[in-house]
Order: C-alpha cells, then sequence, then structure tokens
C-alpha cells in the first residue's frame, strides 16, 4: 500500500507525514554523520553508558545483538542506544512496575525525552543516546509517538478496525523503523528516494509488530486484550468470546489465514528497502525480517493454535537464517523502490 495513496487508511497518511518530514531532516542535515557531536565532559563515562548498552541489548535479544557486530562500531553503538531506549519505554507498561504505571509517569519520561534530545539527559544510559541523536539525523517524533503508544496500551484493550490497530502498530514498532534508519544509512549508490527507504523501515516494524499480535494473541486474552480488528472478527463470524474461549475453529482459522496474509505484504514491503540501506547495516535487518517471518510460519505449523501453543523458531532454524541473511546482505541487487525525483 501507497501511503500517500488516495485509497491509503487515514491512519497510514498521518504516519506517512512523519515519514515525510523524517526524510526531509535527513536531505537537509545530509545522509549520515555530519553532526557536530555534542561535547562530552566525561568521555569515559559516556564508553561505559554505550558498553551498558550493548550488555542490556545483548541480554534481551541475542540473535539481533549478534547482528549489531557486524556495523561499524560508532553505528551498533547507536542502535544499541535506540534498543536501551525502547526497551526501558516497554518496560514501562510491560514490566514489573507497570502496575504503578500512570499516565503522568509517562509524561515524565517523555519530558527526559525532550531533555536528552537537547543535551540534558537524565542518567548515563538517557546520556548514550543524547549522545547518539547529537550524532546522526534522528528526529524526535518517532520517540515521542512509541510514547503515545504506551499511554494508549494504559487506556485501550480493542481496535474497533484495521485503521485503529495500524495506529498502534507505528506507535509501538514503526516508530523503531524510523528511529533506526538514520543510523543505519542510506546505501550512497542507492537509487530510491530518502522516504521510501523510511517507508521500508516503516513497514518492518508494523510487519513485526503484527507478527507479534498474532504469536500472543493466548497471552493477551489472558490479560483482558484483544489486538484484532473487531470489524474483521465479526466479519468472520468470531466475537471477543470466541477468543477468551480459545477454541481453533474453520471460522478462526480462516480469520488467521488472513491476518498472516496482511503481515506477510509488510514484509515484503520491507524487503524491498533492505538492499537500499548501507551494507554493513544489511545483515541484521534481514536477520530480523526472516526470523520474525518464520514465526508466522509457526503459527501455521501449529494449525492457528495460538491460544495455547507459543509459535517460535528454534535454535536450529534460527541458526541456518543468519547465513542466508547474510548472503543477502551481500548479494548486489538493484533497486526496486522509487527513485529519486
Ligand atoms: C529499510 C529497512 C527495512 C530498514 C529496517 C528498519 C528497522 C531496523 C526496523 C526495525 C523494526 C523492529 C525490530 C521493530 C520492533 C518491533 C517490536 C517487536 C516492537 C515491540 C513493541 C511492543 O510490543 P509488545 O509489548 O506487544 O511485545 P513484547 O511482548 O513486549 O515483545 C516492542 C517491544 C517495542 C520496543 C522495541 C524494541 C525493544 C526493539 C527495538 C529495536 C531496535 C532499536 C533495533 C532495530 C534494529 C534491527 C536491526 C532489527
Ligand atoms: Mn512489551
Amino acid at each position: 500500500m501507497i501511503a500517500d495513496s488516495p485509497a491509503a487508511l487515514p491512519s497510514q497518511q498521518k504516519v506517512y507525514d512523519v515519514v515525510l518530514k523524517q526524510a526531509a531532516l535527513v536531505e537537509k542535515l545530509g545522509k549520515l554523520e555530519k553532526f557536530p557531536a555534542i561535547p562530552v565532559t566525561n568521555r569515559d563515562l559516556l564508553e561505559e553508558a554505550y558498553t551498558r548498552c550493548g550488555e542490556i541489548c545483548a541480554e534481551y535479544a541475542k540473535t539481533f545483538y549478534l547482528g549489531t557486530l557486524l556495523m561499524t562500531p560508532e553505528r551498533r553503538k547507536a542502535i544499541w542506544a535506540i534498543y536501551v531506549w525502547c526497551r526501558r519505554t516497554d518496560e514501562l507498561v510491560d514490566g514489573p512496575n507497570a502496575a504503578h504505571i500512570t499516565p503522568t509517569a509517562l509524561d515524565r519520561w517523555e519530558q527526559r525525552l525532550e531533555d536528552l534530545f537537547v543535551g540534558r539527559p537524565f542518567d548515563m544510559l538517557d546520556g548514550a543516546l543524547a549522545d547518539t541523536v547529537s550524532k546522526y539525523p534522528v528526529d524526535i517524533q518517532p520517540f515521542r509517538d512509541m510514547i503515545e503508544g504506551m499511554r494508549l496500551d494504559l487506556v485501550k484493550s480493542r481496535y474497533k478496525n484495521f485503521d485503529e490497530l495500524y495506529l498502534y502498530c507505528y506507535y509501538v514498532a514503526g516508530t523503531v523503523g524510523l528511529m533506526s534508519v538514520p543510523v543505519m544509512g542510506i546505501a550512497p549508490e542507492s537509487n530510491a528516494s530518502v522516504e521510501s527507504v523510511y517507508n521500508a523501515g516503516l513497514a518492518l516494524g508494523i510487519a513485526n509488530q503484527l507478527t507479534n499480535i498474532l504469536r500472543d494473541v493466548g497471552e493477551d486474552a489472558g490479560r483482558g486484550r484483544v489486538y484484532l480488528p473487531q470489524d474483521e472478527l465479526a466479519k468472520f463470524g468470531l466475537s471477543d468470546e470466541d477468543i477468551f474461549a480459545g477454541k481453533v475453529t474453520n471460522k478462526w482459522r480462516a480469520f488467521m489465514k488472513d491476518q498472516i496474509t496482511r503481515a506477510r505484504k509488510f514484509f515484503k514491503e520491507a524487503e524491498l528497502g533492505v538492499m537500499e540501506l548501507d551494507k554493513d547495516s544489511r545483515w541484521p535487518v534481514w536477520a530480523s525480517l526472516l526470523l520474525y517471518q518464520q514465526i508466522l510460519d509457526s503459527i501455521e505449523a501449529n494449525d492457528y493454535d495460538n491460544f495455547k501453543r507459543r509459535a517460535y523458531v528454534g535454535k536450529w532454524k534460527k541458526l541456518v537464517s543468519l547465513p542466508s541473511a547474510y548472503v543477502r546482505a551481500i548479494s548486489p541487487d538493484v533497486s526496486r523502490l522509487v527513485p529519486m525525483s
């Protein structure tokens, strides 16, 4: 779906404005690493902060961490800093203290974000991100929007239609694509327009989140949450009651096939952009794309029982995917995205 086409959903058009703003920032400031870094008074402390970010990343996302080791040291540190900020943001609503999180706490977290973007970090992990955003053309809006997604999670547990769900997926995951592309960099030989590459990054976030949602249907239902479009459930003769009953019926299988097809379309859209990224950034992206896609295969292999069986990608399959991602990352390819005008 071309987000600026008349057929696009209102939420897709709204999100596309953020893509355009981010792309304009990159074009205005140059594609990469042209920023003077904010003066850092204690370089050792900053290095320590980045090291800690790397450790957290390795602890929570081992495969992804391995992928980042192929990136240049500067980019890898920046991606770790972004990862840690995202992880901490998600932990606010999903972590051990989630029951105590109020909108005011999220407002405070957002104030910390605003502060770090102007070079006033609250703690050392914020300090790493402050350094990153001073070096790369990263816009603050996707970060604000991720917090908005967490706000939504505090008050909303049903999604009327895909338009509403798309916006949620953008907030909590599409934003990650928009935060990461400026660091990963667009290949100097790429003929694609900046916004088409950002759009592909956004699509990867959306695809990942749709996959997350489909994998976690049973777990989310256990928390009283249904992250599925209510109108589409109704179209298949299903309702919340069926989700809470957790029985795999033919109606459920048909509904799930439809949802999986949609998630795969977003993965396809994302694939087009990976080859436009800087060469040394492609491998971790391919790896995450291939691994996440396999979760959809696993749901199918479980005969669509995402109520009681958790779809996962086994160690062996993960291992096999890594060289395959590597081969894709190094193979020469011609641009298939919208060329620069
Ligand atoms: C051109 C092109 C294709 C560029 C690639 C752009 C790119 C790097 C996109 C990354 C997409 C990505 C990994 C999105 C993350 C989606 C995700 C899993 C979001 C999760 C949200 C909340 O979901 P929920 O609570 O339902 O799920 P859990 O049960 O908690 O799992 C998140 C947890 C939000 C927080 C996100 C992160 C911690 C991941 C942040 C990742 C990075 C900054 C690194 C991304 C880089 C690579 C190489 C994958
Ligand atoms: Mn979470």
